[in-house]
């Protein structure tokens, strides 16, 4: 079962087609395992709010094609002088985009109960990784009657936060875990697939990180690390799902998926902790707010006092956070008997 062709992404309709996807209470779920068809029941919570958030993400797909073609047009020196302006633009509608997606995000609480998940969860498991699966699954008459083993139902084939980790280049750590954030690729519908693709090659091709982390400019780099802080924001949140809907109510320790529930989504939100650190220090920010006070321009001319204080606040959240992730992880690990980056 995919998440974008059955069971999220294309299984809603608009109660008013004229009424759009702004208003929650104008999404409807078209199949369900089980209480599904009444709108209020959690399973139509769980996934109305997965179409709530994707359905605005028009404007994060026009700032990261933006903030591509502004980064590509300066490295060819085209339009050099208009680049960091340009590409200001395209950061700053990823954040509008985000601010709503994540809005929308924090009601799965009230849409979705943690209490009802385990019900219909049983449904979308995958075969990957699974015990209930050892030796895969025979699809009779299909794939030579060989064993498969295909992924389940997960956000992880949805397409907001890969995106970001492509335009933003944010490195992943060679691991195991890391794995099965590529293997996940194959899962998404093809359009999905090539435009992921296509970012992820052309922000490696122009540099984007670079460019955003060292044009001169501190008003850039806030921008960036205010994207990354989405990012962060984002996979915190989530991973606080995890703990209520999952951690709290079962000890089985494979996502639906087939990611190990207690490691993988924590290897990914620290790899951006760590990178907002990084470009912190490398683009001479942390410098500035080691000195405590904001200096009043000078060097650094183009960061003001609001910008100054924003990004202390993002960072010392950031590098708490990052502190506090390990050593709940590392508990976790060790009640559970768990390897930190096995599979
Ligand atoms: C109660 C709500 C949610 C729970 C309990 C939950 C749980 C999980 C779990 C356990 C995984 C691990 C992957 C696996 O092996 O299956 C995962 C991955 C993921 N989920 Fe969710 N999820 C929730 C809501 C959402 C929403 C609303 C989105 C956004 C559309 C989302 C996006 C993702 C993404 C992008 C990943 C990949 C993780 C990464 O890149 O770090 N999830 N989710
Ligand atoms: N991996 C999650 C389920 C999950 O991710 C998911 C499943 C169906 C539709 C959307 C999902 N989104 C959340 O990441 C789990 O193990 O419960």
């Amino acid at each position: 079962m995919s998440y974008a062709a059955s069971y999220a992404l294309y299984n809603y309709y608009l109660v008013d087609p004229s009424k759009g996807h702004d208003d929650y209470s104008n999404l409807r779920l078209i199949r369900a395992f089980e209480k599904g068809l009444d709108p209020k029941s959690s399973e139509a919570g769980f996934i109305l709010t997965h179409i709530h958030m994707v359905a605005q993400t028009g404007k994060l797909i026009e700032g990261a094609a933006n903030v591509v073609q502004a980064v590509s047009a300066a490295r060819n020196e085209q339009n050099d002088e208009n680049a960091i302006a340009d590409a200001k633009v395209g950061l700053q509608s990823i954040l509008q985009a985000m601010t709503i997606i994540e809005a929308n995000m924090e009601k799965m609480w009230a849409n979705s109960l943690p209490k009802d998940y385990m019900t219909y969860r049983t449904f979308i498991y995958g075969i990957t990784n699974q015990s209930m699966f050892p030796d895969g699954v025979i699809y009779e008459g299909q794939y030579d009657d060989k064993p498969q083993f295909f992924r389940g139902e997960s956000g992880a084939n949805d397409s907001i936060i890969p995106l970001l980790d492509h335009l933003c280049q944010i490195p992943m750590p060679e691991n195991p875990l890391t794995k099965i954030l590529v293997e996940f690729r194959q899962y998404r519908p093809k359009p999905h697939r090539e435009f992921l693709t296509n970012i992820r090659e052309k922000a490696a091709g122009v540099q984007v990180r670079d460019f955003l982390t060292h044009s001169g400019d501190f008003g850039v780099v806030v921008l960036y690390l205010r994207v990354l802080d989405h990012v962060r924001s984002f996979r915190w949140r989530h991973w606080q799902f995890t703990r209520e809907y999952i951690i709290k109510r079962t000890s089985h320790p494979v996502a639906t998926g087939g990611s190990p529930i207690i490691t993988w989504l924590p290897n990914q939100l620290s790899a951006v902790m760590q990178l907002m650190e990084d470009v912190c220090k490398g683009s001479g920010l942390w410098a500035v707010l080691a000195e405590g006070v904001w200096s009043g321009g000078g060097a650094e001319g183009s960061l003001t006092k609001k910008e100054f204080d924003l990004i202390k606040d993002i960072m010392d959240n950031a590098v708490d956070q990052k502190r506090k992730l390990a050593k709940e992880v590392a508990k976790y690990c060790q009640d559970r008997g768990v390897d930190a980056t096995a599979i």
